[in-house]
């Protein structure tokens, strides 16, 4: 694979509606402060956007003229959080045209009910097809133990059992990984995303063609977006790795759906589903319809998700007013330190 052209790199009739017949097009495979790296059928570019360039995610098709990015395109899926850190940047970007939404976990410990639905919900709320990836199956008696688990959280799942150091095992991800599509992870430390990587990029250096015309350019860049054995891409980027559940709430009524139509015939709309007279939920509940622990975890991923977004907001207002009385530089220190700009 020497050249890649537009379809080769995700590119579907969404854009070409944006875009026209034959546009300049390219997609983002990296962002450094003050500059982007993508790659195109005229090979990769280095690009330079006006402003800081927070505007961008990893995966998003732009329009550019050889130096800048002119255009962002909408993007089919997109993966954000609410950020604090400036005014004007409420919403972070972390990453664009994500087809499918790999949520890794181990078949041990990790293996947690509750952080899955909460990657469920965050795969419903960006518009990706979530994949249950269950590593670690060789150091299981039972994997099918796991998988079922797994498959029955919702009916949109489907879930892999398998051992991500086996790159035969890796090729289970291969109807995800087809040209054009691409996949991101998510999931814990130690769970196997690295490892995973590495089985499926296994012909990365072979795909060097991208970089061939990349005359002296560091070839040591961290690259955010790659393409597997496979043609397909995978991102992978800090930003995937850090997401925590917020602004959310569209995605976990999705997810506990079953939850949230019974709490439609609640008497008050605004029902806590405790001791509120008229309560549908707690009917349920009652009548060994739903669950117990099903609605403990709706509730707190719930106030997780409002407890977030609040913070989240407070933080903001207190750091415009921190902006007013210190020197830009300190406020803007502090914001990276607290997290919520990344470089
Ligand atoms: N036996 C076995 N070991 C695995 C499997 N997947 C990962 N490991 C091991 O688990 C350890 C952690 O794997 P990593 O790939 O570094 O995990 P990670 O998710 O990238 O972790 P972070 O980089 O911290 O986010 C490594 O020692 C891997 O070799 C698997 O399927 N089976
Ligand atoms: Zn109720």
């Amino acid at each position: 694979m020497t050249q890649l052209n537009l379809a080769d790199l995700g590119w579907s009739d969404h854009f070409t509606r944006q875009a026209g017949e034959s546009p300049r097009a390219a997609r983002i495979s990296a962002i450094h402060r003050g500059r982007l790296e993508a790659l195109s059928p005229e090979g990769p570019l280095d690009l330079t956007p006006k402003g800081a360039g927070l505007a961008f995610a990893v995966g998003d098709f732009i329009l550019h003229d050889g130096t800048r990015p002119t255009e962002r395109l909408v993007p089919e899926t997109e993966i954000a959080r609410r950020s604090a850190g400036t005014a004007a940047a409420e919403r972070q970007l972390i990453a664009a045209n994500v087809g499918t939404l790999g949520i890794v976990t181990s078949c041990n410990a990790d293996f947690s009910v509750p952080r899955l639905e909460r990657y469920l919900a965050m795969a419903e709320a960006s518009g990706c097809l979530p994949l249950i990836l269950l590593t670690k199956a060789d150091l299981t008696e039972d994997p099918a133990a796991f998988l079922r688990q797994a498959e029955r959280l919702s009916p949109l799942v489907t879930a892999l059992a398998l051992d991500a150091r086996d790159t035969e095992e890796a090729a289970k991800l291969e109807p995800w990984l087809r040209p054009g599509m691409t996949l991101a992870l998510v999931g814990s430390s130690g769970t196997g995303k690295t490892t995973l990587l590495n089985a499926l990029s296994g012909l990365s250096e072979r795909t060097g063609g991208l970089r061939g015309d990349d005359r002296g350019r560091h070839h040591t860049t961290f690259r955010s977006l790659r393409q597997t054995r496979f043609g397909g891409w995978i991102i992978d980027t800090p930003g995937m790795r850090e997401l925590g559940m917020e602004g959310a709430s569209e995605g976990i009524d999705v997810v506990f759906s079953d939850v949230s139509d019974l709490a439609a015939g609640c008497r008050f709309s605004d029902c806590r589903h405790e001791s509120e007279p008229g309560c549908a939920v707690k009917a349920a509940v009652d009548a060994g319809e739903l669950d117990a622990e099903r609605l403990a975890r709706w509730q707190k991923l719930r106030r997780e998700d409002r407890h977030n977004s609040e913070s989240i907001a407070e933080a903001r207002a207190r750091f415009r007013r921190f902006g007013k009385t210190t020197a830009h530089g300190n406020a803007r220190r502090e914001a990276k330190e607290a997290g919520w700009e990344e470089e």
